[in-house]
């Protein structure tokens, strides 16, 4: 059964990036997934100054919208980095908070796809054919998570 997720208050919404679950890194913390994926597109770009402005949003929908402007600019390799970047901000948020941990861990091997009708990069799209690289980083750390915890078990 492919398990669909979109909304924070729909089934499934702490998978979504908009769900409250802070993370730090690199000493700086960010309220959720979404204010620090939005920051990292600005990063030693020549509209950095954005990045106070995305850490500090009231919501992840204020940080994604400064984080669309399309008339600021983006860093030159967001393209290339964005996968990974999106990847240990996500495997970060599930190692920090063990309940949202557990949901993750509880879907098994069941398929993950972001269920959005805007968005066929991270998402499935409107016709569902998308490219869904939030389900599939999600399934990813999944499977990391479950390795890492067997190796806990195998040392202690
Ligand atoms: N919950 C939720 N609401 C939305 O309105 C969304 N667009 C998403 N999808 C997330 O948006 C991020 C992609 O942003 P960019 O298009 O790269 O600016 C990413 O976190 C998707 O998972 N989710």
């Amino acid at each position: 059964m492919t398990i669909y997720f979109y909304k924070v208050w729909q089934p499934y919404g702490c998978f979504s990036n908009f769900s409250p679950h802070g993370i730090h890194i690199e000493g700086t913390y960010w309220p959720t997934v979404e204010h620090y994926y939005q920051a990292q597109k600005f990063v030693d770009s020549a509209d950095a100054a954005i990045i106070p402005l995305i850490h500090a949003a009231a919501t992840p929908e204020e940080a994604a919208s400064l984080g669309r402007c399309s008339t600021r600019q983006l860093r030159r390799d967001w393209n290339l980095v964005k996968t990974q970047i999106m990847r240990e901000a996500v495997l970060k948020k599930f190692l920090t908070h063990a309940d949202i941990r557990e949901v993750l861990l509880m879907t098994g091997n069941e398929i993950l796809v972001e269920n959005s009708p805007t968005d066929a990069f991270w998402g499935c799209g409107a016709n569902k054919a998308g490219q869904n690289h939030l389900g599939k980083t999600l399934m990813s750390v999944r499977e990391e998570i479950r390795n890492l915890l067997s190796l806990t078990v195998i040392y202690e």
